[in-house]
């Protein structure tokens, strides 16, 4: 299994490159592997603190990362960019800050970092004194929203790995207290902030980041509804669609998430793309060994079937039902299959959409629409045409 566009690329934090064009139709950001020109990608920018851990969960989560080897990680000093193209859904790209950062430097261009990015995942170090770091969570904050009013912000309270329950929670209690009360002392209500326990120890940093990546999805309604209407129709428990590689989940049905639903297919994932890379590929190694053939079943004993289907090359899709509802497994595989061309045109669209508005034209007429101006004069004729 090949994992795509995993190349970092480093800036300098003193020379970042004023006139680096990193607009919505920028060449750079459109090109990647399988994306469609006229794309923007979401860009999720990682701040915080010096150690408090920022490198650690991106290497973990996108790049299979073990969470000791974080230990040997060393400080960044530069903008790490990474562009995250494992999936057609999730295509984003994350940007890697130093902990050192200043905003105030003449070389930071806030216009250009928070004019593009669709969310801000800001770290504190929850093992640590975290007084400074909510100053730098409120300057970090209110300086994007002034550029950007549609960032979407995200405070990992980072490392709980090492708190008990209670302490956790008053933790978190505290830090949500705090920063709050410091928005709405300098007048930024208005601002939201989601917080998330988090640690790489475990899977909460991997459904953190599934909410975080979730809300920069368009398409997360309709991938509601349609998970709803199979579960509904094939007596399941729990579905999740999940982006293989990094084991995110893009999408659940709407009943509520419990953490050991997602960490047992989370486990199942591993499991199988460990089985298929080791038994699927051919002797010739030609293809990659999950496609869309990939179908995996796990009984357990407590009467519950996990089962995986593959729903395209990105993206799995993760049942948990009770062992006497896969009776009717027939039934359940054909609303699969319906399920999974509900998907595929969702795509389409998705697709054609863009590529219309990759047109010169179109794109300009769409931002025109958006902020409440007529079509260009071009436009008209051509739909009066037709
Ligand atoms: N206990 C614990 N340690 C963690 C966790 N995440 C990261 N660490 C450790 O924290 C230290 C700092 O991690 P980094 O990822 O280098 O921190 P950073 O924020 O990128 O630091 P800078 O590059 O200096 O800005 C490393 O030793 C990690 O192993 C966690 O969830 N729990």
């Amino acid at each position: 299994m090949s994992y795509e566009g995993e190349e970092d690329e480093q800036y300098d934090v003193g020379s970042f490159p004023k006139d680096f064009g990193y607009g919505p139709f920028d060449p750079d950001v459109d090109g990647g592997p399988g994306s469609i020109p006229g794309e923007q990608k979401p860009r999720i920018l990682l701040m915080g603190l010096r150690r408090s851990g920022k490198s650690s969960i991106q290497k973990v989560v996108f790049h299979k990362m073990s969470p000791n080897e974080t230990l040997f990680l060393e400080s960044t000093n530069k903008i790490i960019k990474d562009d995250i193209s494992n999936s057609s859904f999730v295509q984003f790209q994350i940007w890697d800050f130093p902990g050192q950062i200043d905003f105030f430097e003449p070389t930071f261009d806030s216009d250009m970092i928070f004019g593009g990015c669709g969310a801000l995942v800001f770290v504190i170090d929850a093992q640590d004194d975290y007084m400074e770091a909510l100053n730098k969570l409120h300057l970090t904050v209110t300086k994007a929203f002034k550029v950007n009013q549609n960032i979407k912000f995200e405070v990992f309270i980072h490392k709980v790995d090492g708190l008990s329950d209670d302490y956790k929670m008053e933790t978190q209690r505290d830090i949500h207290q705090r920063a709050n009360e410091n928005l709405g002392d300098s007048g930024y209500d208005q601002i939201h902030l989601s917080f998330h326990l988090t640690s790489i120890y475990d899977h909460s940093i991997f459904e953190a980041f599934s909410k975080v990546v979730q809300k920069l999805i368009p398409q997360l309604p309709t991938l509601e509804n349609l998970l709803n209407i199979l579960i509904s129709n094939s007596a399941i428990e729990k579905a999740f669609l999940f982006d293989v590689v990094s084991k995110i989940y893009i999408a659940t049905d709407s009943s509520p998430v419990d953490m050991q639903s997602y960490e047992l297919c989370c486990d199942m994932i591993d499991v199988v793309i460990d089985m298929s890379c080791i038994y699927g590929l051919h002797e010739d190694a030609e293809g990659t060994a999950f496609d869309n053939q990939s179908s995996s079943l796990i009984k357990l004993n407590n009467g519950t079937i996990l089962y995986l289907r593959e729903v395209n090359k990105f993206l799995a899709l993760v049942c948990i039902l009770r062992e006497d509802n896969f009776d009717r497994q027939g039934v359940i595989d054909y609303n699969f299959l319906c399920f999974r061309d509900a998907i595929q045109q969702v795509f389409e669209l998705r697709n054609k959409s863009q590529s219309f508005l990759s047109q010169p034209n179109h794109r300009i007429n769409h931002v025109n629409s958006q902020i409440g101006l007529e079509p260009s004069p071009q436009t008209n004729v051509g739909s009066a045409q037709s």
